[in-house]
């Protein structure tokens, strides 16, 4: 029978004070995804996975997208899902809303649905919150579409590729912890619901100082605009060890330094003026300090979902 393979890489969302906003794919890790139709007569999804994540659909943010697609258009197939897990999950990689994205994209393929990367993800977004009970639509925008990515909008979704002018290497601090079922979900429920008008004025300067930067290629701009006076800070408690990592960045010249997601993975943006050496010394360091071992991964921007059709 024939089936389609989606590839959907990782992705650190927020960017700073782009809560929810802004979301960039990376050619870290990568999900890749197979559909194949196995049945008819009812919506169905099985799923396969060479990971230890939830076989249940409805529990695993692959095939709960899925699952609503073909409720929602009234597609009675029985649907296999084989997930190649290569995005780490738990550690703010936007591992969830891979797999979301690949899965939804694979199935668009392989019926021919013509869904726009838009619709897929809409759809992708039902994987997040089957998984982390919000429809969080940064990491699946930026799988889905590739580069650095605004959410402009949810209802409905349109989302916005930033051209990017501003020569930069990411490298992403991961530390080998493990933070048990729904690490995202618990850090959601950090964030406040009320904030103060001076701190959100403060972090619409730095989202603006960061897109113009990026856009402009103007790297005191960007330096400037990668923080947030609300999120990160809420969050604090879940890396302790992130204001430390940041002073270290910054002393050594990063071009800025943010939480990848919700954490725990720090993203470091850097470029030729950057000590980067330097910074994974002194942060290895740190790490230890935390009797944490850290991993530092360099990377640069991925590209948006792939999709190959094997008859
Ligand atoms: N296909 C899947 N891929 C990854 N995690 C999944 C998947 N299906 C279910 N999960 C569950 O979702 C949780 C991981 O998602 P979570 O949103 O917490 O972190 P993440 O997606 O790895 O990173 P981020 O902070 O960028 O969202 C884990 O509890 C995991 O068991
Ligand atoms: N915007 C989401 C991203 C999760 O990776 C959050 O911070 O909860």
């Amino acid at each position: 029978m024939p089936f389609v393979r989606a590839t959907a890489y990782s992705s650190s969302a927020n960017l700073g004070a782009g809560f929810d906003v802004l979301s960039l794919a990376h050619q870290a890790y990568k999900d890749v995804v197979e559909a194949e139709i196995v049945g008819e007569g009812k919506s169905e999804v099985v799923i396969q996975s060479n990971s230890d994540l939830p076989l249940d659909p409805l529990k695993n943010s692959a095939g709960a997208p899925v699952l609503n697609l073909l409720n929602e258009m009234g597609l009675k197939y029985r649907v296999k899902l084989r997930i190649h897990k290569g995005v780490p999950y738990g550690l703010g990689l936007g591992s969830s809303g891979a797999s979301a994205v690949a899965a939804v994209a694979a199935l668009n393929s392989l019926l021919n649905l013509k869904l726009s990367l838009e619709e897929v993800v809409r759809y992708a977004t039902a994987g997040e919150k089957a998984v982390s009970g919000s429809p969080h639509p940064d990491n699946v925008a930026a799988s889905a579409f590739g580069g650095v990515v605004a959410v402009v909008s949810t209802s409905p979704v349109r989302i916005v590729t930033i051209p990017v002018r501003l020569n930069f290497k990411i490298t992403l601090i991961v530390p080998r912890i493990h933070t048990g079922e729904g690490k995202t979900k618990r850090a959601r429920e950090l964030v406040p619901k009320q904030v103060d008008i001076g701190k959100m004025v403060e972090n619409m300067r730095y989202l603006s100082s960061f897109v113009l930067g990026i856009t402009k290629g103007d790297r005191e701009l960007t330096r400037m605009g990668l923080n947030d006076e609300i999120v990160e800070k809420s969050r604090e408690p879940l890396f302790p060890y992130y204001p430390k990592i940041r002073e270290i960045a910054l002393r050594k010249d990063a071009v800025g330094v943010c939480v990848s997601g919700a954490g725990p993975t720090i993203l470091v943006l850097s470029d030729e003026e950057t000590d980067l050496e330097g910074i994974k010394r002194e942060v290895s360091t740190v790490c230890n300090g935390f009797e944490t071992v850290c991993d530092f991964v360099d990377t640069q921007l991925g590209g948006g979902v792939e999709t190959e059709r094997f008859n």
